[in-house]
């Protein structure tokens, strides 16, 4: 019997520190996340950064919290409910850190039956960081504990066309009838190193761009590659000229350089320079979050205000939009008939 894995990045269980501290802790001690050797993992993570950042970051989770819960878990849980009432096979959530795990979702649907699982890891660009760390958990999961199931994953889908036309949908129509002079794309950063580390020819990418355009076997995994053909494809849909849209980077940590333009600097010399309605978007994240509720909704319209910017649109994510619960339903349905993924 088949059945379905939909998987996002998680939260922690309540905006307590403790608890913000127990999610942080299993999300930066992983290998893919913070890639440091376990020594030194260890020391940056548990004798530096659960020192200080559990405090400051549940203060941040305060300000977006719901009732029902995390924004990103209560999304992604309407999402995995929509999506169930387009196909037969059960859909199981899970989420790469804290709850419901991998490992939970995967005996959720061994009890029913099911042997052969469709894995979709709920992020659009590839980075090791996200695609790959849920991958290689879910394996290794399914080595130890599942010896009998099989495992098959939707890839990254940056470009896959009903995903780019349902962005493409979310943007128009979030921005209907508004005034802004620039769209910002603004995606989660990763730390340079781990472009270099994804390259497969181990000499494609130089970090510095002049590469992504280039067609190459690296693309495939090339985080950087597919943000930027993320943005060039959902502009190319909604005619937008050049000048009048850019892609950036968010949410860096720690002192490495990380891949840039960054968000924060972006938008500060935008309304440096006069601009003064700026609209942003946020396509790395499938579902609303903290980095886009607080760091983009909030900081990120605070810095606009402060550089002399007047007006500051922010397009929410696709999160459970009906025509991209439907996409999911028809790819699901696609490889329950035919067997392949994404035809
Ligand atoms: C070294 C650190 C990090 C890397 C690399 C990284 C990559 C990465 N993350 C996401 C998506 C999300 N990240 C979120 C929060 C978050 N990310 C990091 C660090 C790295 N992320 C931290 C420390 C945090 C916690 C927040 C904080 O303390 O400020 C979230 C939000 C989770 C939520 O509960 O709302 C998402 C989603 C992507 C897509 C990505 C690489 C492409
Ligand atoms: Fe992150
Ligand atoms: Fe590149």
């Amino acid at each position: 019997m088949k059945g379905v894995l939909l998987v996002n990045l998680g939260s922690p269980d309540s905006t307590d520190s403790k608890d913000v501290k127990r999610y942080l802790g299993e999300f930066l001690m992983d290998e893919r996340v913070i890639d440091a050797p376990y020594w030194l993992r260890t020391f940056i993570v548990k004798g530096i950064i659960l020192n200080t950042r559990p405090k400051k970051s549940a203060a941040a989770y305060k300000k977006i919290w719901w009732e029902e819960g995390s924004p990103l878990i209560v999304l992604s849980e309407r999402l995995q409910a929509k999506v169930q009432k387009q196909v037969e096979v059960p859909i199981a959530l899970a989420m790469r850190y804290g709850k419901p795990s991998i490992r939970s979702g995967m005996q959720e649907l061994y009890d029913k039956g099911v042997k052969d699982v469709l894995i979709i890891p709920l992020y659009p660009q590839y980075a090791m960081a996200t695609t790959e760390t849920i991958l290689v958990l879910a394996e290794e999961l399914r080595k130890s504990f599942f010896p009998d199931m099989t495992l098959t994953n939707v890839p990254a889908f940056y470009n896959h066309k009903d995903y780019i036309r349902v962005l493409a949908n979310s943007i128009k129509q979030s921005l209907e009838g508004k005034d802004y002079e620039h769209l910002l794309f603004s995606y989660h950063g990763v730390p340079e190193r781990h472009i270099r580390k994804s390259d497969i020819t181990k000499s494609h990418c130089k970090i510095d761009g002049s590469c992504c355009k280039t067609p190459s076997p690296a693309h495939e995994f090339c985080y950087r590659h597919q943000c930027y053909e993320t943005t060039r494809q959902v502009a190319e849909v909604l005619n937008f000229e050049e000048g009048t849209y850019s892609t950036s980077f968010q949410s860096r940590l720690g002192v490495d350089p990380w891949l840039q333009p960054y968000t924060d600097r972006t938008i500060d010399k935008f309304g440096l320079e006069g601009m003064k309605k700026l609209a942003i978007v946020t396509p790395a994240f499938v579902s609303d979050c903290l980095e886009t509720l607080e760091e983009i909704a909030m900081e990120g319209e605070e810095i606009f205000h402060e550089a002399g910017g007047e007006e500051f649109h922010v397009v929410p994510c696709i999160n459970d939009r009906d025509d991209w619960a439907e996409v999911l339903g028809r790819w699901i349905n696609e490889w329950v008939a035919k067997e392949s993924v994404m035809a």
